[in-house]
């Protein structure tokens, strides 16, 4: 196996709270693999520190070999992180969106038009950002993150807040990602779409993860029906969204 993740002791404070607690992390190369846990679990802080967009306060990971923190320029090209919609450029339309991403990895307009097809929005090259659906927008957000063909791919609740149609889209979008060979790494507090789409989940609560394995593993070992039920047996309470 081929190790496309690798982070150890992972830790975060922000003044009173303990945001990540000792986590420990490997995905391998190919995989779709999945950040699962309740509004406040520590998802964001964990995938922001491994992606090397935070430095962490102890710990550290390795993506496709190479320490992801300090920044490491040759390593950001490698690997494409899922900005929230809010994160556009201001004013521009989702062409131009894609065209400014694609031009900072140094991709041709070409790409990038291609890029916006895969997604389902040509019909949509011409409409401001702030004009888009919320599905337009998260696919365009995919798109722009996408653009330079990242190896490594990291999406942070890419389906919260569509409609039941453009999460089941965004899902078949995903799954072509990695079925291309991309790894895949997403956080979701929608245990559905855990254990639709990811090969492997590590069950985060406050702060640390509390298993990892494929869902149906999970769900098997512990002798219930689902991952809600997994989560309530892990943590002796209910899940929260
Ligand atoms: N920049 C920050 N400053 C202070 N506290 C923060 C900051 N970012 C996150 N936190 C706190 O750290 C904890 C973990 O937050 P994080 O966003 O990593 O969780 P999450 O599992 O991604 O939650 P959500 O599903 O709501 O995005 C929370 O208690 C949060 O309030």
């Amino acid at each position: 196996m081929t190790i496309a993740i690798n982070a150890q002791g992972l830790r975060k404070r922000y003044g009173d709270v303990q945001a990540v607690d000792g986590v420990d992390l490997e995905v391998a190369e190919g995989e779709f693999f999945g950040i699962l846990g309740p509004n406040g679990a520590g998802k964001t802080t964990t995938m922001e520190m491994i992606e090397g967009l935070r430095e962490p306060d102890e710990g550290s990971a390795e993506l496709l070999g190479v320490k992801s923190w300090p920044r490491d320029r040759g390593l950001l090209r490698r690997i494409g992180v899922q900005l929230q919609a809010s994160a556009f450029f201001e004013k521009l339309t989702a062409r131009e969106q894609i065209h400014t991403f694609g031009s900072l990895y140094g991709v041709s307009p070409e790409r990038a038009d291609e890029m916006l097809a895969t997604v389902g929005l040509t019909d949509k090259a011409g409409t401001r950002e702030d004009k888009l659906s919320g599905g337009q927008a998260q696919r365009l957000s995919i798109a722009c993150a996408l653009v330079h063909d990242p190896e490594l791919v990291f999406l942070d609740e890419p389906t919260t807040g569509l409609d039941p149609q453009a999460r089941r889209n965004l899902w078949d979008l995903l799954r072509e990602i990695n079925d291309a060979g991309r790894t895949v790494v997403l956080t979701t507090h929608y245990m559905d779409e855990a254990e639709t789409l990811c090969d492997r989940v590590a069950v985060m609560d406050a702060g640390k993860v509390l298993k990892v394995g494929p869902p149906r593993e999970l769900i098997a070992e512990l002798g219930v029906e689902s991952l809600e039920d997994v989560f309530l047996r892990l943590t002796g309470r209910e899940y929260r969204e």
